[in-house]
């Protein structure tokens, strides 16, 4: 079998830059265009892509993968601001387009995947949980995908728990100060230069508090899941939402 035709959408990005050197450095692999802002996504057809990595931004991305998928072109996506509304766009490409299949990663990282899942089987034995993330200042959303995602999973985790509303006497606060509500959880954003990526879990009952953390201390760390993604998308047609579906988690 020949190497698989990859693509890096955003190659001169931070994620970009790694994702173009990780392709290029996997001996199954071989990157066939690296496009940057204001390159003609064409350029991936007539290079023969069989899967685009999108490393872009909120703003590019829905954009770059109705072009992939239209084409019959696979997706790998990192790029995060995902919300019921795109997904839904996203999927009636993919319905006119049945054999292409699109990841989409809120994160690449094995361990903030299974910090994710640790906080899913953790929420229904706690009354409270907030999450703080902190991350580069560099960032262009808050909060963090990865926070949206872990708090859609800790609020769906306590919904089928019947655990009501959180404990919080708060009668007056400054705007902010108790963080953004995602799925009835509390998410605070910390943008700090020095940092890469960055989140706590914490839980707390009556006399105890739990907390799952993991840091990302550079993006390389991103890029085995990175390469995982490529491989498996080409074989899984439709939409996957999150890594953890090709890490056989439940085995
Ligand atoms: N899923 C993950 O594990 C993970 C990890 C890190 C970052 N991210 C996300 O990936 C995205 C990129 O992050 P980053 O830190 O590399 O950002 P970055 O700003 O360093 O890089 C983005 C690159 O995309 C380019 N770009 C913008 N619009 C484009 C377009 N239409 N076509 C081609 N290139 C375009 C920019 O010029 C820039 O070079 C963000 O949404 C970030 O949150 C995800
Ligand atoms: O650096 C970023 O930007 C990151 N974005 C993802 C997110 O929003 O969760 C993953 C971690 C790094």
């Amino acid at each position: 079998m020949g190497k698989l035709r990859v693509a890096v959408i955003g190659a001169q990005g931070r994620m970009g830059t790694e994702a173009v050197r990780a392709v290029t450095a996997a001996e199954d692999l071989e990157l066939v265009a690296a496009l940057g802002r204001g390159d003609r996504l064409d350029a991936l057809v007539e290079a023969g892509a069989q899967v685009a990595v999108e490393l872009t931004h909120p703003d590019a991305v829905l954009e770059n993968l109705e072009f992939c998928v239209r084409r019959g072109i696979h997706g790998v996506v990192g790029t995060t601001g995902w919300t019921e509304e795109r997904l839904a766009s996203l999927r009636g490409w993919l319905a006119d387009s049945p054999a292409t299949g699109v990841l989409i990663a809120p994160n690449f990282g094995i361990g903030a995947v299974l910090t994710m899942r640790f906080a899913q089987q953790a929420a229904r034995f706690f009354e409270s949980v907030e999450i703080i993330e902190s991350h580069h200042p560099g960032k262009a959303d808050a909060p963090s995908g990865t926070a949206v995602r872990t708090a859609q999973l800790v609020g769906a985790a306590r919904r089928a728990a019947d655990r009501g509303e959180q404990p919080d006497a708060t009668m007056t606060a400054l705007d902010g100060a108790r963080g953004a509500l995602v799925d009835g959880v509390p998410v605070h954003s910390v943008r700090l230069r020095g940092l890469v990526a960055h989140q706590e879990v914490r839980f707390g009952d009556e006399g105890e508090v739990l907390t799952i953390s993991h840091d990302s201390m550079n993006r390389s760390s991103f890029m085995p899941g990175v390469l995982l993604g490529v491989r498996r998308v080409v074989e899984t047609p439709g939409l996957t939402f999150g890594l953890e579906h090709f890490l056989d988690l439940d085995d």
